[in-house]
C-alpha cells in the first residue's frame, strides 16, 4: 500500500481584510510605506485575525519541544546530551535564556519531554504527557523513528496546537531543546532542498573544525544511507527527524489550518517549516521568521519559503528565544495600525 500523504493546501490570511489592512496602512499620517515591516507586520496579522486594525497580542503562547537525538554520542555537539535534561528543568523552573525573553515580553511557556533521554516524571505531569521515546535514532547510522512513531509525533504536535488554540491563543511560537539536534535539522534541510552536507552544516552550540567536520561527515552519511527515501515528508521525518522535530512539524501543520499565526525561530523551527510546508502547500503565509540563526541551513530553509526573518542580532539559542525576541516588532505593527491617524484627517482641508 502506497502511504505517501496527499499534500494539503492551506488557504492564506484573508486577501479581503489584507486588502482593507494594506489600505489603512496607505493612509497613515506617515510618508507612504516608511514604517517599512513593521507596517507589513500589522496588516499581516489583521489579515490573520480577519479584522482591521488587528487586536492587541495579549495571549502569546510558546511550546518548547525537547528530545535527546542519537548523534549526540558521535561528538557532533560541543556539550554533553546531559544538558537536554537540565535545560528541560531549568525552563520548568523559569531560568532559562527564553524564561527571561518570554517574561519581558509577556509570553507564555511551556515545554515537553516529547524524547528526552531520561526520566523526568517528577516534573509536573503535562511536561511529560506526550511522551514517545527517550531519544531519537542516530541518523547516520539508523532511521530517526519508525514510521509509526514519525505519525504519532506529528498527531500529537497537532493536537498540542490545537489545545492552545482553543485555550484563545492568538500566537503561536515554536522553540526547541535538545543537544545534537542541529544535526537532524540540517540534514532534513538536506534533503528537503537537494544540497550537500557541506553546505547544511554549522556550528551548533559552538564546536571546532574537527567536530565540525566529524559533523558534516555525519549528515552526509545520513543523507547517503536514507538516499531515495525522502520525498514523502513522513518517511522524511521517521529516516532524518526525531519524534520532537516531528512534532513540531504537525503543531505548524495544525496551527496554520485552523488560521492562527507562528512566530518561528531558529534552525530547528525553520527546518520544520519547510517540512510542514511540504505537508501542507500554502501554510507558510501563516508563518513569519523571528530571526537569522547563524546556522547555514537556516538560511537556506528561510529562502525556499520566501520568508525574510525580522531580527538578525547573531542569536544561536533555541529555546525559542528568537521568536520571542522578535514579538516587539509584531506588537508594533498593530500599535500603529490602531493608534495612528490617518493623514486625510491630519491635512487641513
Ligand atoms: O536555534 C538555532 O538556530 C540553534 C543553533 C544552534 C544551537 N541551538 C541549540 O543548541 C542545541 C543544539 O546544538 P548542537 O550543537 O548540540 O547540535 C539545541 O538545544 C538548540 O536549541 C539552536
Ligand atoms: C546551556 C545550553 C542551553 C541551551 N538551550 C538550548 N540549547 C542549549 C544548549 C546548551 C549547552
Amino acid at each position: 500500500m502506497d502511504q505517501t500523504r496527499i499534500p494539503t493546501p492551506i488557504a492564506p490570511p484573508s486577501p479581503d481584510v489584507a486588502a482593507r489592512a494594506q489600505e489603512r496602512l496607505a493612509g497613515l499620517a506617515t510618508p507612504a510605506g516608511a514604517l517599512g515591516r513593521i507596517g507589513e507586520l500589522g496588516a499581516w496579522l489583521a489579515a490573520a485575525q480577519g479584522e482591521v486594525p488587528p487586536r492587541p497580542l495579549t495571549d502569546v503562547r510558546l511550546v518548547v519541544l525537547a528530545g535527546d537525538h542519537g548523534v549526540a554520542a558521535h561528538g557532533v555537539s560541543a556539550y554533553p546530551a546531559t544538558v537536554t535534561e537540565a535545560m528541560v528543568r531549568t525552563i520548568v523552573a523559569g531560568r532559562a535564556g527564553v524564561s527571561a525573553l518570554a517574561r519581558e515580553h509577556g509570553v507564555a511557556v511551556s515545554v515537553l519531554d516529547i524524547a528526552v533521554d531520561a526520566d523526568l516524571s517528577d516534573l509536573p505531569a503535562e511536561v511529560g504527557a506526550r511522551k514517545v521515546r527517550r531519544g531519537s535514532g542516530a541518523i547516520h547510522l539508523t532511521d530517526a523513528l519508525t514510521r509509526n512513531e514519525a505519525e504519532r509525533s506529528l498527531a500529537l504536535g497537532a493536537e498540542v496546537a490545537r489545545e492552545l488554540v482553543d485555550d484563545g491563543a492568538q500566537l503561536l511560537m515554536t522553540g526547541d531543546l535538545g543537544i545534537g539536534n542541529t544535526t537532524p535539522a540540517a540534514a532534513l534541510v538536506a534533503a528537503a532542498l537537494g544540497l550537500p552536507a557541506d553546505e547544511v552544516t554549522g556550528r551548533g552550540t559552538g564546536i571546532d573544525d574537527d567536530g565540525w567536520t566529524r559533523k558534516r561527515d555525519v549528515v552526509a552519511a545520513a543523507l547517503a544511507r536514507t538516499a531515495g527515501r525522502t520525498s514523502d515528508p513522513v518517511e522524511l521525518l521517521a529516516a532524518l527527524g526525531s519524534a520532537d522535530l516531528a512534532a513540531t512539524v504537525g503543531f505548524l501543520v495544525e496551527a496554520s489550518t485552523l488560521g492562527v499565526p507562528v512566530v518561528l525561530d531558529g534552525l530547528m523551527s525553520v527546518a520544520c517549516a519547510v517540512v510542514a510546508e511540504a505537508m501542507a502547500p500554502g501554510a507558510a503565509a501563516w508563518w513569519v521568521a523571528g530571526h537569522r540563526s547563524t546556522e547555514p541551513a537556516q538560511a537556506h530553509a528561510l529562502k525556499s519559503l520566501g520568508l525574510e526573518p525580522l531580527l538578525d542580532v547573531g542569536m544561536r539559542l533555541g529555546e525559542g528565544s528568537g521568536a520571542v525576541a522578535a514579538l516587539p516588532m509584531l506588537r508594533s505593527g498593530i500599535a500603529v495600525l490602531r493608534d495612528v491617524a490617518l493623514l486625510s484627517e491630519v491635512l487641513p482641508s
